[in-house]
């Protein structure tokens, strides 16, 4: 069995009474892994939203090049080819071995944004879904504002009010079979090590499609299955939730954002040292589809100090989170000049 990650598998649907020890469990496993597992009971997203909305990733993804090209990714929105963004650019040889189809807001369930003729029948579900994950973000905001003891708890959630303009994407990911793509080499990843940038970030994925791996603190690389042992029999795979690096840098680095990848490693053909291998029953082989919803604050949002004496005192986080970080030298970001600062790398 592959070495897998102890991250914390949580259930956030418990009653009322249940929220304070929910809201620990979140804020500890933010600060000691930067990812946490949220049990999916279908109960804030329900299965079939979810499994539609894979449905119509794949019907995007088959659409004519042509009808992809003419939605070329401008402004972090739209699609973007095989090769095109580089997420770890000092390391790869060559841009990422995936397809992404971004979408930023909606209006009156109409995309905002040229989208793929394919998708027309289905931008008020695409609109639907992107609300549903909006407000999942709000509620684990919530959650980390109760555990973290911030004064009002909802100072987060208030200033990710779904009506004001951010840089929220709701992503659709294409990661084409190994078999498609001859050209790869060993050292070749599907996604480049990275950290998000964001507040949170939600993650989908598919039973049995194996590829994420995160950065261990003693620099290793773990994967993360799709079903940690507990979930098999949960009607869908849980969501994973991550810490971005906004979120991180406004609580002092007191929750972790978490470098992460996706590879092609498979026990047979990656020997790399590092290689965590493959959890039980997953494998690379296939295609892979994730889907990824990357929750950011309303645009002019000042990331001023957070109201919270935990926060505050998290001295130490501050000086270690932000080595390498460009903004090291705290002064004060508008979440909007915050996500600018982190594209620009991205793409080349
Ligand atoms: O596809 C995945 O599993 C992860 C993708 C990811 O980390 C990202 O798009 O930021
Ligand atoms: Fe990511």
């Amino acid at each position: 069995m592959a070495k897998a990650t102890s991250i914390p598998i949580i259930d956030i649907s418990g009653g009322q009474g249940d929220h304070v020890r929910i809201a620990k469990e979140l804020v500890d496993a933010a600060a000691e892994h930067g990812f946490v597992y949220i049990r999916n009971t279908g109960q804030d997203i329900s299965l079939a939203q979810i499994e539609q909305a894979f449905n119509i990733s794949r019907t995007l993804f088959q659409s004519p090049l042509e009808d992809k090209q003419r939605c070329k990714i401008e402004n972090n929105q739209g699609w973007s080819g095989m090769h095109t963004e580089t997420l770890d650019p000092k390391t790869q040889r060559v841009g990422d071995f995936k397809e992404g189809f971004n979408f930023g807001a909606f209006a009156d369930s109409k995309a905002t944004q040229p989208v793929p003729k394919s998708m027309e029948p289905h931008e008020g579900d695409l609109s639907a879904f992107r609300d549903s994950c909006h407000e999942l973000c709000r509620k684990l905001l919530l959650l980390f504002g109760i555990g973290l003891g911030v004064d009002p708890p909802s100072f987060f959630t208030e200033v990710h009010s779904p009506d004001k303009a951010s840089g929220s994407i709701l992503r659709f990911l294409y990661y084409p079979p190994p078999s498609a793509t001859p050209s790869a080499l060993e050292a070749d990843v599907r996604a480049g090590a990275h950290s998000d940038y964001g507040s949170v970030t939600l993650l989908f994925r598919l039973k049995g499609q194996a590829g994420l791996e995160i950065l261990t603190p003693t620099n290793g690389w773990a994967a993360v299955p799709v079903c940690p042992p507990g979930t098999e029999d949960d009607p869908s795979p849980p969501i994973l939730v991550n810490i971005g690096d906004l979120l991180s840098y406004w609580t002092n680095g007191l929750l972790r954002s978490t470098v992460h990848r996706v590879t092609f490693a498979t026990s047979g053909t990656n020997k790399s040292a590092h290689a965590p291998g493959l959890a039980d029953g997953e494998s690379t082989t296939d295609p892979r589809y994730s889907i990824v919803y990357f929750c950011q604050p309303a645009d002019n949002t000042p990331l001023t100090a957070v109201p919270s004496e935990r926060v505050r005192n998290f001295q130490s986080g501050l000086a270690t989170a932000n080595v390498g970080n460009p903004y090291a030298e705290r002064k004060v970001l508008t979440a909007d000049e915050h996500l600018k600062m982190r594209l620009q790398a991205t793409y080349l």
